[in-house]
């Protein structure tokens, strides 16, 4: 029998979370992404992965309505980012690689402002945000300055931020960049936590192969504004020891290298962070 429920948003259930089709950006005359085609699943952890300059922020900005596109292009749950921007808003939570928190408040102030700023109901904010804080691991420097905070607490304190107006969405752009490995598994975690209790859809950027190994359901490797591979991490990298044979143990990495060719050097390394973050001094 057809299902013919529908959510809030008024599409039906069954509804991807993105889908992209020839998704292109240029700035001037240079493509930064250049014919995307995707499709983000309900309920999954997607990776976009790629070097410094591959084109995942200005993908996710296109998504995200924070960069204009031609109808047609992206929709977040069928709804089309050029044509209906309030209801692709509406389902999002986004964490940007600047940042949001502000260092002169406190944890629970700085959540509180972006529960306003997103039009939670104000009998709900209070309860709302104390369970953003609680999801994160930061209920008891709830009333600490974020200026004090640690690179790694600022980064789930701005994870709190955008999970406080519910949403279907999680968006996050190198939600681990310039975090030490104890704070990128505390960061991490949490995501995968607020996920197995939500159900939400997460799509996020990473340089990281290792982590995007490890948390993701599937990935898209993107290089030069287009996509190279895309599929389960453990499928591409068996696909990658079929095909070079013996005792070889691809990682993500290398199937990476594979597909991006001589050309990655030009890109970028993975390792190559030009922009550190470095979240904790900046926002101190
Ligand atoms: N505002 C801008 N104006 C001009 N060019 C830009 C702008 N933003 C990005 N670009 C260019 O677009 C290309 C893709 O950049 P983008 O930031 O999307 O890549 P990225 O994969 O997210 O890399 P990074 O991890 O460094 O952010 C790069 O060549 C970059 O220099």
């Amino acid at each position: 029998m057809t299902d013919t429920r529908e959510n809030d948003d008024g599409m039906p259930p069954e509804a991807d979370a993105v889908t992209c089709t020839g998704l292109s950006y240029a700035f001037g005359g240079s493509k930064a992404v250049d014919g995307l085609d995707l499709t983000v699943r309900s309920g999954e952890v997607f990776g976009l992965l790629g070097p410094n300059g591959a084109g995942k922020t200005t993908a996710i900005r296109c998504v995200t309505t924070l960069l204009p596109v031609p109808p047609g292009m992206a929709r977040v749950f069928g709804h089309d980012v050029a044509t209906d921007r309030m209801g692709v808003r509406r389902l999002l939570g986004y964490v940007p690689q600047q940042l949001s928190a502000d260092a002169s408040l406190t944890g629970r102030e700085n959540v509180s402002l972006f529960a306003r700023v997103f039009d939670v109901p104000r009998r709900e904010r209070a309860g709302r945000v104390a369970q953003a804080l609680e999801a994160v691991g930061l209920a008891d420097a709830a009333e600490r300055m974020a200026g004090t905070y640690s690179g790694g607490m600022v980064r789930r304190l701005e994870l709190a931020q955008a999970l406080v107006s519910a949403p279907r969405l999680l968006i996050l752009d190198e939600p681990t960049i310039g975090l030490d490995p104890i704070a990128r598994t505390g960061v991490w975690e949490h995501i995968m936590a607020v996920r197995a209790a939500s159900g939400m859809t997460v799509l996020v950027t990473t340089h990281y192969m290792d982590e995007a190994d490890q948390y993701c359901d599937r990935v898209a490797l993107m290089h030069q504004g287009r996509i190279r591979a895309l599929g389960e991490p453990d499928r591409l990298t068996d696909d990658l020891r079929a095909r070079l044979g013996g005792d070889s143990a691809p990682t993500l990495e290398d199937v990476f290298r594979d597909v991006a060719g001589s050309g990655l050097d030009d890109g970028g390394e993975f390792r190559d962070v030009r922009r550190t973050r470095a979240t904790a001094s900046r926002v101190g």
